[in-house]
């Protein structure tokens, strides 16, 4: 396998884009992401997406999108792994450049979901649950995790306001960050009289829906003598793996098993441990998940998530600084871009381009894209390595 290295990246703002269709919000991602590499075309383009085919009506987004922004007789492929859609598409293209079979690859994660009715995106996510045993009982992503962290809080004894500063600290960083969805900073007064969506979660512990898109050129570090001298940002390590379709099939479901899998292959590829992690991108979609996610890849003790953030450990310049440029909460989470935002918000990191919420010395950074109510999950580590 040869060493493989992010030469360029792109994004744009999330929001309710009305103004632009789905093909440009990828394009604008994708362009600036070869702008940023200084380079015009690409041996392969992989398009993470969700939901295009109900909400825009549009499949085959590798072909769109390698067409649009005049890429042609690539090989080029649309990757589904629903919100984990991003991290996939950047992980084929990894395999491709680390494998041989293609130089230089674009990854690129784009969701436009505000073009269908709030009730048809809440069914549209409800495809990533299991159809027979969730979604076809009426249960809604926002009411899984309403079980889950109910559970959480029954098992470990936390109540609601002890999950604040997850949200508070992914809107205040978010603040800073000209692409993010929701810019206003919280305080523990706004978090606690959000208004409720199924308890115990309330607007301020979800994510909320958006238009978005974000992008990756990987090469080999073989290669990088072609092109002029930049921040070398190495892929360090990487893992996936899958679990059941169901929460209610797993023998623990207060635990994600596949975060656990999936990292612990990162962390092996990388030959390091979570006290290594200089940042983590971890997919906070609802406050419960960023508890679960920092205890499965060994950052706290199992029920233990929400008292790294109580104590400060989650901000910038905290042990683990996690949604540095808003998360999901804040910064947003158009479903199959979100992965790929958190990859170019951790390349920002380790190049000190983050600004005002950049974490001091950053090295070595995380990120962990979860599909689904944890049953497919992605996990990358970067380096920077100069
Ligand atoms: C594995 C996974 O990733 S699963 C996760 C998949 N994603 C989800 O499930 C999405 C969860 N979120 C949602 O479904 C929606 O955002 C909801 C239900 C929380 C809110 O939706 P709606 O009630 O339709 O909100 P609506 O779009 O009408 O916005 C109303 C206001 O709330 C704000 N708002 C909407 N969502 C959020 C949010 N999550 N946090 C903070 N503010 C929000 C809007 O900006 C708007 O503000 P304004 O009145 O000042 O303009």
């Amino acid at each position: 396998m040869r060493e493989v290295a992010i030469l360029g990246i792109g994004q744009t703002s999330i929001d309710e884009h009305w103004d632009k269709s789905l093909r440009e919000i990828a394009g604008e991602a994708a362009l600036a992401a070869l702008q940023d590499a200084g380079i015009n075309s690409v041996d392969g383009v992989f398009v993470g997406n969700m939901m295009s085919g109900s909400a825009n009506r549009q499949q085959q987004l590798g072909a769109f999108v390698a067409d649009w922004i005049g890429v042609r007789y690539a090989d080029a492929m649309h990757v589904e792994s629903a919100c984990s859609s991003g991290a996939a598409a950047f992980r084929s293209a990894l395999m491709a450049v680390a494998s041989g079979f293609m130089d230089i690859a674009l990854a690129v994660g784009v969701e436009k979901m505000t073009d269908s009715p709030g009730a048809e995106i809440t069914a549209e996510l409800a495809t990533a649950a299991d159809a027979d045993w969730e979604a076809g009982q009426g249960l809604s992503f926002v009411a899984i995790n309403a079980l889950i962290m109910r559970r959480y809080m029954y098992e470990y004894g936390w109540e609601h306001h002890h999950f604040a500063p997850f949200s508070i600290n992914a809107h205040n960083n978010a603040v800073s960050n000209p692409n993010a969805r929701l810019r206003s900073p919280l305080t523990e007064k706004d978090y606690l009289k959000a208004a409720m969506i199924t308890p115990p979660i309330n607007l301020m512990d979800a994510s909320p829906v958006g238009d978005g898109a974000a992008a990756a050129v990987l090469v080999p570090v073989e290669l990088l003598n072609r092109f002029p001298p930049r921040p070398i940002i190495k892929v360090l390590g990487a893992g996936a793996a899958t679990d059941t379709m169901a929460v209610h099939s797993r023998k623990i479901p207060l635990w994600l098993s596949a975060a656990e899998k999936s990292v612990k292959q990162a962390y092996s590829q990388a030959g390091i441990g979570p006290e290594q992690i200089d940042v983590f991108e971890l997919h906070d979609a609802f406050t419960i998940m960023a508890a679960l996610s920092l205890e499965a890849c060994g950052f706290a003790e199992k029920g233990k998530g929400p008292q790294l953030a109580l104590d400060g450990e989650i901000r910038p310049d905290g042990r683990i600084p996690i949604a540095t440029r808003g998360g999901l909460k804040a910064r947003g989470h158009p479903v199959g871009a979100t992965g790929m935002y958190q990859i170019v918000e951790v390349v920002q990191q380790l190049r000190g381009e983050a600004g005002q919420t950049q974490v001091p010395d950053a090295r070595i950074g995380m990120t962990q894209n979860i599909g689904g109510s944890g049953s497919n999950i992605i996990t990358h580590i970067f380096g920077r390595m100069n």
